[in-house]
């Protein structure tokens, strides 16, 4: 049996804890290209799905631009050359990384399968070879969840994994769910011209973002798709014109009533059914009982601060034990775990204090800390700072009527407890606020303790900072 200092399962962010190992440990790379080499931000997720964004984005502002006297003609989409432009530059750097596994190197190992766990020190890959380890990294991510309804399987269903690649750009397009993937992706195909229909299960589109924001969100997309609210899909069948998607409302009685609902003959009909109603960890696919690793009751690896599992030598990161699901905290697991092997008289621990996200959707959305809702819920002191981008010089330039910035803060201190923008460059606008929460710095140090650039859109975040009530505020320095 080989035996290696270190096995990583997974070569998505997996990857940064070899390239970060110590030096002159023999390691394993074990990978079963589910989603491509590289996991699924390279192949399924981050990267092409914003390749895609930008592509709309063009398009988008493409239709908006007779708004500013400039005449567009409406932009002829071709998909297979919207589609060639992604692949082209991802598959290559997936298979570079293949190549580059594959021809090893000092101490490395790719082994090409699927790994379980036979015991806490042994792993079967593809129910052939067993290796032996002192440690195991599991990287090893999550996939999309396939929700139980009628008639789902036998009529045929895109994933993340999947819809970037169609053939054809449909003209019809459904989404069941509401979340991140179902307001990207409801963006990228509108705005290539598909008509798309989202069932959401609650009545508002992005329920985990602040109020304020998923509520205008929810508004914005009701104009701009077919948003069907408090709806669930009881039963999916392919017809003669598409595939069909029956639905009924979540409060509408029990399931004796189905047949009361149905006759109402509620339902939507695309070329092509997304299926984005969240991901799971792969935890279940690594027979971890074997090892004796223990997992949450919705089946994430547990891990502690420095990302041990129970089990003494192996370790988690990423999808498959995280809360966020979000490759920088995936990558910052994985740089945790790398200098604890290198400083083990110095170790660090994962910080998840200030997780910040964005949606890459239309318009863009970005958050960092706690939302109103939550703060209120948990009891926490606050106050609100709130800016609209139509009230500062560069939201006049780009016509934006309904974007803002928001801002909590805590009324004794002035510190940061959340951040949220929905607007043009939210996902950029939002670091300072990021950066001021993570060192500590409290909201009028930030808006008066250093120049903005005016009259750049950065003005955003220093209004709505200069928003707060005063007595979180110190004297003005700029
Ligand atoms: C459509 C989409 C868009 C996204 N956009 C963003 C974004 O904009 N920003 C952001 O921060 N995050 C985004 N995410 C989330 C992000 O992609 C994930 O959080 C991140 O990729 C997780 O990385 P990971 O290393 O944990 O897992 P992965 O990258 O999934 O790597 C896991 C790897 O392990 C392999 N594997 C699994 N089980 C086994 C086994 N038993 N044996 C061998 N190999 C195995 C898999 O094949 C895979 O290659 C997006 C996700 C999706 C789906
Ligand atoms: N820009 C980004 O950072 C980005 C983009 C896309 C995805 N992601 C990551 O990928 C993860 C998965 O994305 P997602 O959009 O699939 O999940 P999500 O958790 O964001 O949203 C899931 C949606 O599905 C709904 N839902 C859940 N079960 C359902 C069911 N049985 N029937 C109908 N609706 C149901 C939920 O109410 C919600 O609206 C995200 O949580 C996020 O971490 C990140």
């Amino acid at each position: 049996m080989k035996h290696f200092d270190l096995v990583v399962i997974g070569s998505g962010s997996g990857d940064t804890v070899i390239g970060d190992r110590p030096a002159g440990w023999t390691v394993a790379l074990v990978e079963d290209q589910a989603v491509g080499f590289g996991g699924t931000c390279l192949n399924v997720g981050c990267i092409p799905s914003k390749m895609f964004v930008h592509t709309a984005d063009l398009a988008e502002d493409a239709r908006a631009a007779n708004a500013f006297g400039v005449d567009l003609p409406a932009p002829a989409v071709r998909w297979l050359a919207i589609r060639k432009r992604v692949f082209d530059r991802i598959d290559q750097r997936s298979a570079d990384g293949l190549r580059d596994s594959r021809a090893g190197g000092p101490n490395l190992t790719l082994f090409e399968g699927k790994g379980q766990f036979t015991g806490p020190n042994t792993l079967l890959v593809n129910d052939g070879e067993t290796i032996s380890a002192d440690r195991f990294v599991i990287a090893a991510g999550s996939r999309p969840i396939v929700p139980d309804v009628p008639g789902l399987q036998d009529a045929g269903f895109l994933t993340n994994e999947t819809i970037m690649r169609v053939e054809k750009l449909p003209e019809r397009l459904v989404i069941l769910g509401a979340g991140a993937i179902a307001a990207e992706f409801s963006h990228v195909f509108s705005a290539l011209g598909v008509h798309v229909t989202v069932i959401s299960r609650s009545g508002s589109m992005l329920t985990r973002e602040d109020e304020d924001v998923s509520q205008l969100f929810t508004g914005i997309a009701r104009r701009k798709w077919d948003l069907r609210q408090r709806r669930e899909a009881t039963r999916v069948e392919r017809t003669s014109t598409g595939i069909r998607v029956h639905l009924r409302d979540p409060d509408g009685g029990d399931g004796d009533d189905v047949d009361d609902v149905e006759s109402v003959q509620e339902f939507v009909e695309g070329d092509e059914l997304l299926v984005a109603v969240g991901r799971r960890s792969n935890a279940d696919r690594l027979n971890l009982s074997a090892a004796g690793v223990a997992t949450h009751p919705d089946g994430r690896i547990a891990v502690d601060s420095r990302q041990r599992t129970n089990v003494p030598g192996i370790f988690a990161i990423g999808d498959v034990s995280s809360e966020h699901q979000l490759k920088h905290v995936a990558n910052h697991e994985a740089r945790v775990v790398a200098h604890n092997f290198s400083h083990p008289d110095e170790p660090t621990e994962s910080d998840h204090r200030f997780v910040p996200h964005a949606v890459f959707t239309s318009p863009q959305i970005a958050s960092v800390g706690l939302t109103e809702q939550r703060a209120r819920a948990e009891g926490v002191p606050y106050v609100v700072g709130k800016r609209d981008y139509s009230e500062i010089a560069y939201g006049w330039a780009m016509n934006d009527p309904e974007g803002f910035a928001k801002v909590l803060a805590d009324p004794q201190t002035g510190r940061l407890l959340g951040a949220h923008i929905i607007g043009p460059q939210a996902s950029v606008l939002i670091q300072p606020l990021i950066q001021a929460m993570s060192l500590g710095q409290d909201a009028a140090t930030v808006a008066r303790g250093q120049y903005w650039i005016h009259p750049a859109m950065s003005e955003l975040v220093e209004n709505a900072l200069l928003d707060l009530p005063q007595r979180s505020a110190k004297s003005p320095v700029n």
